[in-house]
C-alpha cells in the first residue's frame, strides 16, 4: 500500500526550482525568506497529502483493516480508521515543523552563547572595567517582521542549501551565520489603567470623525475571483503600484498564467502563483472614505478550508465572491460547494454582515436577469443561516476589468450601467458596521500565525479577542507554562502602534520567550487573567447538511480559532428545540442534519511514532464569557458537520 510521502525523503532541490517564478532569481534568499519559504513547501505537502489521501483514502483504509464484507467492520469504523490516519500524517509533518524549530533554536542559543564568551573576552583583553553593552538592548530595534501570511515573496535559494531530510530544513551547521541579538523587553509607558483610558478616548473619537477600522474575510468557492477581485481594487485605491502591477503581469505571463495576474497581488507564494490558487490566508489593508480595513483573502480549494476558518475567525464581516457563469455558480452553490460551506462557517464564528459581489459579469454579457437570478437564489440560503437580510448586500461587479469596484466610468462600464445604478463595492465597504470593542474584557489574543526569527524573539500575528494591551506589557502564552513573556512592538495594518484594543488584527513581536512555545493556536493572556485549559466541555451544536449522522463515539477534528484537534463526541446528552432551547429528547443515538443538541466533546490522544501521547489541554471559554473564544467548529472526512459554542468546561 502506497503510505504518504515521507517528507524526510523529499527532494527540496526539486521543490524549491522555482527560478522560473521569482523576480530577481538571481538574487539569493535570506534566511528568514528561506524558512518563510520552506514553510510554504510543507503547507503545501500537506495540502498534497490530505488531497491525495481524500481521493483515495477509504480504499486505502480499507486495504489495511480489510474489505468491510470480509472485516464485519462498518463504514463509521472505516471512516474513523480514515481519520486516525490522517491524524498521524498531520501530526508527522507537525512534528517535523518543530523538530526544525527546536534545531534551528538550539543553534541560536549556542550562537549566543559563543557571542557572549567572545564579548567577555574581548572586554577581558581590552582591560576595560565598563560592562558591556547588551547585544540588541532596547535601543536596537527588533528588525520587521514579515507581515501576515505568507507574504514574502521567495527568492530562489542557493543549491547547497536546497537538500531535504531534516537536515535539508535549512538545519546544516554552516547555513546560518546570521548575528543572533538578545533583546530586551522596554518598558510599559503608562499604567494598565491610563491606558484603557486612552482606549476608550481614541475609539471614541474613532467613532465620531477619523476612520474606523473593520476586517473582512474574503470567502467564496474556487475560482470565483476573491483574489482577482482584491488585487484590482487595492490598484484602484492606490494600494498596488503600477511598477508591482506590471511585475505581477509579466511574471504572470511568463508561466502562462496570465489571467492571474491580480491575484498575483495577494497570492504572492511561488506555490499559489504556479498553481494558480490561493492557499493561505493573505492580509492587505485598504482605506475607503470612512474605513480602514483589515483583508484577509481566504483560499477558495475545500483542502484549505482550515485556513479559511482561521481566517473567517478573526473577521467582523464577509465578502462573499460569487462567479456568474453559467454552471459556475451553481457548482460553488450546490451542496458540497464551498459558497454554502463558507457562508454557514463564517456565520457560525459569528461573522453577521455579508457583502455579495457577483463577480464575472462580463462573462454573462452584463445579464440583468442572471445577476437577479443569482440573488434570488442566495437571499433564502442566507436567510436560512442567520444572516438578517438588512444585513446582506449585494453588488454586481467584473474584477478583471474593475467594473464597479470603486466607479463605473469607461466603456467597459456602459452595459452594467443601462440597468444599475446602485453602490459600488467600496460605497458598500464603506458602510460596514465596525465591531463592538470589549476593552474591559480580560486580553485574549489567539495566534494565527508564527513567525520564528533568524534573531531573538518571535513574531506573531492574530486578533485582540477582548481587553487592551501596551508595548512592554507581560503576557503568558498557553498552553504552557511559560510567563513573564513581553512584546517589543505592535503593529496595526502594518503600522506601528502603541497599544491595541479588542477588535483589531495585531502583529506582535514577543520577546524574552522560548519560541518553541508559541504556536499557531496559542492564546495569549495577561498573567493575572489566565484562560482555562480544556480536555473536556460541553457544547451546543448544529448539525450541518450531513450524509452520515454524528453518533456518541465519533471521531471529529475540533477547530478552535486557528487550532484543530483530534476530539471525540463522548456523550450526545440531549437534542434541543432550537427556538423555545426545550429539551426534546435526551441521550440520543444519533444526531441527524439540521438538528440542535447538547454535546460533551472530549479531546483525543494522538499517535506519534507509535507512541500514543495524552490530548493536552487547549485554551478554551465559554460563550457566555467570551463569545470570541467560545465558538467551535466540528469537522470529519473533510466536510464541516457542525458549529457550536462552549456552555461549560468540564476538564
Ligand atoms: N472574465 C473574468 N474572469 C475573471 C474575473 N475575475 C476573475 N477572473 C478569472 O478567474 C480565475 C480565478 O481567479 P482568482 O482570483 O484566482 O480566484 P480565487 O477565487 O481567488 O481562487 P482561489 O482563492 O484559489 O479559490 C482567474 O483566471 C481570473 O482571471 C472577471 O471579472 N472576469
Amino acid at each position: 500500500m502506497s503510505r504518504h510521502r515521507d517528507i524526510r525523503n523529499l527532494n527540496l532541490a526539486d521543490e524549491l526550482d522555482d527560478e522560473a517564478l521569482s523576480d530577481g532569481g538571481e538574487e539569493e534568499m535570506t534566511p528568514e525568506q528561506q524558512g518563510l519559504h520552506e514553510n510554504t513547501i510543507l503547507q503545501s505537502v500537506r495540502a498534497e497529502l490530505v488531497q491525495a489521501q481524500m481521493n483515495d483514502g477509504l480504499d486505502q483504509v480499507r486495504l489495511v483493516v480489510g474489505d468491510e464484507a470480509q472485516s464485519g467492520l462498518s463504514d463509521n469504523a472505516v471512516r474513523d480508521a480514515l481519520w486516525e490516519y490522517y491524524f498521524d500524517v498531520e501530526r508527522t509533518i507537525q512534528w517535523a515543523f518543530e523538530e526544525r524549530d527546536k534545531i534551528q533554536l538550539a543553534k541560536e542559543r549556542k550562537a549566543a552563547k559563543e557571542r557572549e564568551k567572545t564579548l567577555k573576552l574581548a572586554q577581558r583583553s581590552a582591560g576595560s572595567s565598563r560592562a558591556a553593552t547588551p547585544v540588541g538592548s532596547a535601543s536596537k530595534v527588533a528588525k520587521k517582521a514579515p507581515s501576515i501570511g505568507i507574504s514574502t515573496p521567495p527568492r530562489k535559494a542557493p543549491v547547497d542549501q536546497q537538500k531535504l531530510d531534516l537536515s535539508g530544513l535549512n538545519l546544516d551547521d554552516n547555513a546560518d551565520k546570521s548575528e543572533v541579538t538578545v533583546e530586551e523587553p522596554p518598558k510599559m509607558s503608562l499604567s494598565r489603567e491610563k491606558v484603557l483610558e486612552e482606549a476608550r478616548r481614541v475609539l471614541d473619537d474613532q467613532e465620531k470623525s477619523a476612520k474606523q477600522r473593520v476586517s473582512i474575510v474574503v470567502i467564496g468557492h474556487v475560482d470565483a475571483g476573491k483574489s482577482t477581485l482584491m488585487g484590482r481594487l487595492l490598484y484602484e485605491l492606490g494600494r498596488l503600484d503600477e511598477k508591482t502591477r506590471r511585475a505581477n503581469e509579466r511574471g504572470s505571463e511568463k508561466i502562462g498564467k496570465s489571467s492571474f495576474s491580480w491575484a498575483w497581488g495577494l497570492d504572492e507564494s511561488a506555490e499559489e502563483r504556479e498553481r494558480g490558487i490561493t492557499m493561505d490566508i493573505a492580509l492587505q489593508s485598504l482605506e475607503t472614505p470612512h474605513r480602514q480595513i483589515t483583508v484577509l483573502d481566504a483560499p477558495g480549494h475545500k483542502d484549505f478550508i482550515p485556513n479559511m476558518i482561521s481566517g473567517a475567525s478573526q473577521a467582523d464581516s464577509a465578502l462573499l465572491v460569487v462567479d456568474a457563469g453559467v454552471g459556475e455558480f451553481e457548482a460553488g452553490f450546490q451542496r458540497n460547494g464551498q459558497t454554502r460551506e463558507h457562508l454557514l462557517l463564517v456565520r457560525s464564528l459569528g461573522v453577521s454582515q455579508v457583502i455579495i459581489a457577483v463577480n464575472k459579469l462580463d462573462q454573462v454579457e452584463w445579464s440583468r436577469s442572471r445577476y437577479e437570478e443569482i440573488c434570488g437564489e442566495l437571499r433564502p440560503f442566507l436567510t436560512q443561516s442567520g444572516f438578517q437580510p438588512s444585513k446582506t448586500k449585494f453588488v454586481p461587479v467584473a474584477a478583471m476589468e474593475g467594473v464597479n469596484l470603486v466607479g463605473r466610468e469607461g466603456p467597459a462600464a456602459a452595459q452594467l450601467s443601462e440597468w444599475y445604478n446602485g453602490p459600488t463595492l467600496v460605497d458598500l465597504l464603506d458602510d460596514l458596521v465596525p465591531p463592538v470593542r470589549d476593552i474591559n474584557a480580560p486580553t485574549r489574543i489567539p495566534i494565527s500565525n508564527v513567525f520564528r526569527r533568524q534573531s531573538s524573539g518571535v513574531s506573531v500575528t492574530g486578533r485582540v479577542c477582548g481587553g487592551v494591551i501596551q508595548v512592554g506589557e507581560k503576557l503568558r502564552v498557553l498552553p504552557g507554562d511559560e510567563t513573564g513573556i513581553s512584546f517589543a512592538a505592535i503593529e496595526i495594518d502594518d503600522q506601528p502602534a502603541p497599544w491595541a484594543a479588542s477588535g483589531s488584527n495585531i502583529s506582535l513581536h514577543l520577546v524574552s520567550i522560548d519560541p518553541v512555545n508559541v504556536n499557531i493556536g496559542s492564546v495569549l493572556c495577561l498573567p493575572t487573567e489566565l484562560v482555562p485549559l480544556a480536555t473536556v466541555f460541553t457544547a451546543r451544536i448544529v448539525v450541518f447538511d450531513i450524509e452520515v449522522p454524528i453518533t456518541a463515539g465519533a471521531s471529529v477534528e475540533l477547530f478552535h480559532h486557528s487550532r484543530d484537534v483530534p476530539a471525540t463526541t463522548t456523550k450526545l446528552i440531549s437534542i434541543i428545540d432550537r427556538a423555545s432551547g426545550k429539551v426534546l429528547k435526551t441521550n440520543p443515538r444519533v444526531l441527524t442534519k439540521g438538528s440542535s443538541a447538547e454535546v460533551q466533546i472530549t479531546l483525543r490522544s494522538t499517535q506519534l511514532g507509535g507512541q500514543s501521547t495524552s490530548a493536552r489541554g487547549i485554551p478554551l471559554e465559554t460563550f457566555s464569557t467570551n463569545k470570541d473564544m467560545g465558538r467551535i467548529l466540528l469537522r470529519r472526512g473533510g466536510e464541516t458537520i457542525a458549529a457550536g459554542i462552549v456552555l461549560a468546561i468540564n476538564g
